[in-house]
């Protein structure tokens, strides 16, 4: 298979993207369009307890016992300031339990209500490469459910400066400015510059081969 030159990685294969999220994988899809060469494999890793950048090097390491070959994971926090932080990486367990009015619940005492959703994907070239992390962060706050119910925590999150939630939104706005995007549109850190074969563009991650 010929070798693909991206920001000065040299991918002899296509990435492959490790979730068991098929919401994900959806506007991940949606976000790289063609820009890098790209599959996905549907596994649910187990997941370390700890700070999300840490969550996802570990599952992006579990993830390589099983792919051979240029991978990226991701873990997503909704992380609520009055609660410091909480549920962050555990959001998938209180969403679960609590639904999205026991989540709004956890914030009645308080009159602070805002929160981000962070996303960490890390990225590895070849099974014994090290992770490369980068993150994307949104801010907004958590409102009582409103918009379609399909995606996880999207009807309680309104990020700042719109009237709509996540779950209210044109999938194709909440792509615009998503933790998701954001984490995708940056340069991944430790990726060697361009070097005038491939080329990131930042804003809107377009590999230019
Ligand atoms: O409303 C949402 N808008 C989003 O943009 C979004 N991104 C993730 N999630 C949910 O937040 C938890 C993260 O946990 P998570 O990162 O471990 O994901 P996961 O276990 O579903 O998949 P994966 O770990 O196999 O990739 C899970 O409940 C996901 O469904 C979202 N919900
Ligand atoms: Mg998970």
């Amino acid at each position: 298979m010929a070798a693909v030159k991206a920001s000065g990685l040299v991918l002899s294969r296509p990435v492959t993207f490790v979730t068991g999220n098929a919401k994900k994988l959806e506007e991940v899809r949606s976000i790289l369009g063609q820009s890098i060469p790209f599959q996905s494999l549907k596994l649910d890793l187990p997941e370390l307890q700890g700070e999300p950048e840490d969550i996802s090097r570990e599952k992006a390491r579990l993830a390589a016992i099983e792919v051979n070959g240029p991978l990226l994971v991701e873990d997503t926090c909704l992380c609520f300031n009055a609660l410091k932080g909480l549920p962050g990486p555990y959001i998938k367990w209180f969403l679960q339990k609590l639904g999205h009015e026991g989540l709004n619940n956890l914030l009645l005492a308080y009159e602070d209500k805002s929160a981000y959703a962070l996303c960490a994907f890390s990225f590895m070239k070849g099974p014994d490469a090290e992770p490369i992390t980068f993150l994307g962060k949104t801010p907004g706050k958590i409102v009582p459910a409103r918009g379609p119910t399909d995606f996880g925590w999207d009807p309680i999150f309104q990020p700042d400066g719109y009237e709509q939630t996540y779950a209210e939104m044109p999938k194709e706005e909440k792509n615009k400015i998503s933790h998701r995007y954001k984490a995708l549109a940056q340069e991944p850190q430790n990726i060697p510059a361009p070097n005038g074969v491939g080329r990131i563009d930042p804003r809107r991650l377009h590999v230019q081969f």
